[in-house]
């Protein structure tokens, strides 16, 4: 806005200093100027000429539609586009009005009519919150939209997330880094407007299946904070965006299908969740997140769309957080064994991480609510999955099996029809071509021997 009136001032003084400078170019004797008020016929005369008045009309019009017709356009926009239920606005939503505003015009290119765009209109950079951040997701996430030219706020507990994946922004006015745990609300409405991402702790540490004492007490700490994080830290980010009429983007998981009976997932799948296994912290969690998110949107009228994320994988996983591909990657560089757990026959389906974030900017910018699969479709069995880290680093590398963890499902593969015809968005890069780049990442990480130290 206040670039808006910026421009808007310059435009007036150097239109001033045109006129005062023609005024004195102009010889005295010109009959443009006059002391004199003209006479009213001469005035009408004048009007007339050379299509004066056809040229006011152009401008009434133009101005009629850019700074009347437009708003309102933007605000009815969502209500009719929305694939579910209606939004109904609630006070708290209109009464803030300077923030919905500004989100109309800074967050809405796709119900802008079709016309001519004032520049600093259109080329108004988005502000986005994305919550995790400095974690694996939220760092490649921040990278895209920072690359896109929008103002990216972060914040992050540090919990799996590090300095080191969003260093390269530091110095950059863009950015932001702001420590806090989601779990306690957070106040950032003077500051916001605009889309609201929201990318949590999404780990599961299953390091050691049978864990000692010390670590089980430390691992159920961690499910608690884990279903605190995704309820109340969804619930916290939710009323965030509901006072600020911010759109919210909540990164759910495949996990939501828990143990599934149904194969490949579609997203009308319900789920085969077990509710008080070792798992339900993260499924329930994640679940109980969907769930306030679209109580948020019918309820409250906050905007919002869901990703159901399929196993990803890429640079800046933490070498150490337990899943199956940084562990396969990690002990392989490492020259130790491959640890399988169960048979080795449960599958699923890995995603290289850019695909990833190219499917979550889709949906955020997108028309539809959700829930969307965002997955690749190939699906591996653990041991073919070894196969392909032993070709890509070490073909000498052996497997170890060990026990499974509870309740792991046999078998998980998304099916991404629905993105694909609704946010036109599909994976490109394949489990062969992804990983050698994660390995490269990883070697680096383990050479300089800096994972764990703050930067
Ligand atoms: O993307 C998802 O949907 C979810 O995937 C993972 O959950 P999970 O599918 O269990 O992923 P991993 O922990 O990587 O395990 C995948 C399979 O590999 C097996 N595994 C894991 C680690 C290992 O060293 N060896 C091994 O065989 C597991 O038993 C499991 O069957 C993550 O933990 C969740 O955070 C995430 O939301």
């Amino acid at each position: 806005m206040k670039q808006l009136h910026k421009q808007t001032s310059v435009n007036h003084r150097s239109r001033d200093e045109e006129m005062a400078g023609s005024h004195h170019s102009t010889p005295p004797c010109s009959p443009k100027v006059t002391k004199h008020p003209r006479s009213l016929p001469r005035s009408i005369h004048y009007f007339f000429r050379e299509q004066r008045l056809l040229f006011v009309l152009v401008g009434i019009l133009i101005g009629y539609t850019f700074f009347i017709l437009q708003p309102s356009l933007s605000r009815i926009g969502p209500h009719e586009t929305n694939t579910h239920a209606p939004l109904s606005i609630t006070s708290d939503l209109s009464d803030s009005s300077s923030s919905s505003n500004l989100f109309s015009v800074v967050d809405q290119p796709r119900y802008r009519p079709v016309g001519r765009v004032p520049a600093q209109i259109r080329n108004r950079r988005k502000r986005i919150v994305v919550t995790g951040g400095a974690g694996f997701v939220g760092s490649h996430l921040v990278d895209k939209l920072i690359a896109r030219g929008d103002d990216v706020i972060g914040i992050d507990n540090f919990f799996t997330g590090r300095r080191g994946n969003v260093v390269h922004h530091f110095g950059n006015p863009r950015f932001e880094l702001i420590r806090h745990d989601v779990v306690d609300p957070i106040l950032l409405e003077n500051f916001l407007a605009g889309i609201l991402s929201f990318s949590i702790l999404d780990t599961l540490f299953k390091d050691d299946p049978i864990p000692t004492l010390g670590l089980y007490l430390w691992i159920e700490n961690l499910d608690i904070r884990l279903y605190k994080t995704n309820v109340m830290g969804t619930l916290n980010m939710l009323g965030l965006a509901k006072r600020i009429g911010a759109r919210f983007l909540l990164t759910s998981t495949s996990e939501v299908y828990g143990d599934p009976l149904e194969h490949p997932q579609k997203e009308t799948y319900w789920g085969h969740v077990n509710p008080i296994g070792v798992r339900s912290c993260y499924d329930e969690g994640k679940r109980t997140a969907e769930t306030l998110t679209m109580d948020y949107h019918r309820g409250a009228g906050v905007e919002v769309r869901i990703a159901r994320i399929f196993n990803t994988y890429g640079p800046r996983m933490c070498l150490d957080d337990g899943r199956v591909v940084s562990n396969f990657v990690a002990q392989a560089i490492r020259k130790q064994p491959l640890t399988v757990y169960g048979d080795g026959l449960q599958t699923r389906s890995f995603q290289y991480v850019s695909d990833l974030v190219d499917g979550l900017v889709a949906l955020m910018e997108g028309e539809h609510v959700g829930p969307f699969n965002l997955g690749n479709p190939g699906e591996f069995t653990m041991l073919e999955l070894a196969e392909v880290v032993k070709e890509t680093i070490d073909p000498s590398a052996r497997i170890e099996f060990k026990s499974n963890t509870e309740d792991d499902p046999h078998k998980r593969k998304p099916d991404i029809t629905k993105a694909k015809e609704l946010l036109n968005w599909e994976p490109k890069i394949s489990l062969r071509e992804g990983l050698p780049r994660m390995v490269s990442d990883f070697r680096n990480r383990m050479l300089n021997e800096d994972e764990g130290k703050v930067l």
